[in-house]
């Protein structure tokens, strides 16, 4: 963990153990894990970018003012990745980056739409993420998987475009798992993505759209009945909805929580008024994301610490917590089981040690 990530009010060797612990990570976008020196590399070469080059600088590009602001400053970063080799330069630090961390395995959310819209090929661009994921997983032991996300906002036109690259089988990516939406959700009603959700699981995609991020608790319900959500990403608005709550831990429908990311587009005011404690409460199962850490100022160890504090957790707790983003992958029940006893077999060395 870099150092300006330690908080302090969470213990040294707490930090240290969340540093070594293995994670598996749900919700985590592309574009938005594209760390400062990625990112700065990608400006350089493209200098007509308003994105600055300069890492000091991108510290106050990446303050946001609202979500508009910032799906603003996502795209202008999105606007810079223009060729299959930028798209497997990126998809391959960011597995760097995770393994460094201790990420086992992570299911990265790309918005194909965005690139294939800016004139990649779109053969061209499932070839670079496969080729990244491959040379991921042989070199650095990460496993990555894909959730492909259609850009609500970007219309029905993106929705179809997005359905269609999932589900084609001569260009639906081996790796690919899940189907998504994201971007704003004022004024993108979900309800009407459900022909495109219907397709994606009709082809044997898991269903995990954004809902009640910056929306209240109706979209989350929208998205399970009309969307049949098996995850919610964000869900943060469920916390005022006692029977919504309920629904979601009766049926173990997870929670994909990203505490700094709520704070640094302001849909939450304060980490001390983030809702991951009554969702905790409540019996929801909760799992710990960092969504796009670079532009929050975070990363994954940071979010865990964050939870640690937040949720009162020592390292029995914290390694619960690990083990709840195993069980709500969509791993094989093999690849859930070899990281759940690596979890458990480090805790127990930390604890014995
Ligand atoms: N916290 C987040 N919550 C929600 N989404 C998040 C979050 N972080 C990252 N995203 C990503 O932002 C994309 C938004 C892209 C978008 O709105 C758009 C609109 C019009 C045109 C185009 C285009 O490409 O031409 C794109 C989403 O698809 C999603 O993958
Ligand atoms: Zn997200």
């Amino acid at each position: 963990m870099t150092e300006h990530l330690v908080d302090p009010d969470v213990p040294r060797d707490l930090h240290a153990f969340i540093a070594g612990l293995p994670k598996a990570e749900l919700h985590v976008h592309h574009v938005g894990s594209a760390s400062p020196r990625i990112v700065s590399e990608l400006a350089a070469r493209h200098p007509d970018s308003k994105v600055p080059s300069d890492p000091e600088a991108l510290v106050d590009y990446f303050t946001f003012t609202d979500f508009a602001h910032f799906i603003d400053v996502y795209l202008s970063v999105v606007d810079l990745i223009r060729t299959p080799e930028d798209v497997r330069l990126l998809t391959y630090e960011v597995a760097r980056d995770m393994a460094r961390q201790q990420v086992r395995y992570a299911e990265l959310t790309i918005t194909p739409f965005s690139s294939t819209r800016r004139g990649i090929d779109e053969g061209a661009f499932m070839d670079a993420i496969e080729d990244a994921r491959k040379a991921a997983e042989a070199e650095f032991g990460t496993v990555l998987r894909w959730c492909f996300d259609i850009p609500g906002e970007a219309g029905l036109e993106s929705a179809e475009e997005t359905a269609r690259l999932a589900t084609d089988d001569r260009l639906r990516p081996e790796g690919l798992v899940s189907f998504g939406l994201g971007g704003p959700e004022i004024g993108v009603a979900r309800p009407q993505f459900k022909p495109y959700f219907d397709r994606a699981i009709a082809a044997g995609l898991h269903s995990v759209p954004h809902a009640g991020e910056t929306t209240g608790p109706q979209t989350v319900w929208d998205a399970l009945t009309e969307l049949r959500a098996e995850r919610i990403g964000h869900g943060t608005s469920s916390a005022q909805d006692p029977k919504l709550l309920a629904h979601l831990a009766e049926r173990r429908i997870p929670l994909e929580v990203c505490p700094t990311s709520n704070i640094a587009t302001r849909a939450v005011r304060t980490l001390d008024e983030h809702p991951i404690k009554e969702f905790s409460r409540a019996g929801v199962l909760v799992t710990i994301n960092s969504d796009d850490p670079p532009m929050f100022g975070t990363d994954l160890n940071n979010e865990y610490a964050v939870a640690a504090r937040l949720l009162g957790l020592d390292e029995r707790g914290l390694a619960d917590l690990a083990k709840n983003g195993v069980e709500a992958s969509f791993l094989d029940a093999p690849g859930k089981a070899r990281i759940a006893d690596e979890i458990d077999t480090y805790t127990a060395n930390w604890l014995a040690s």
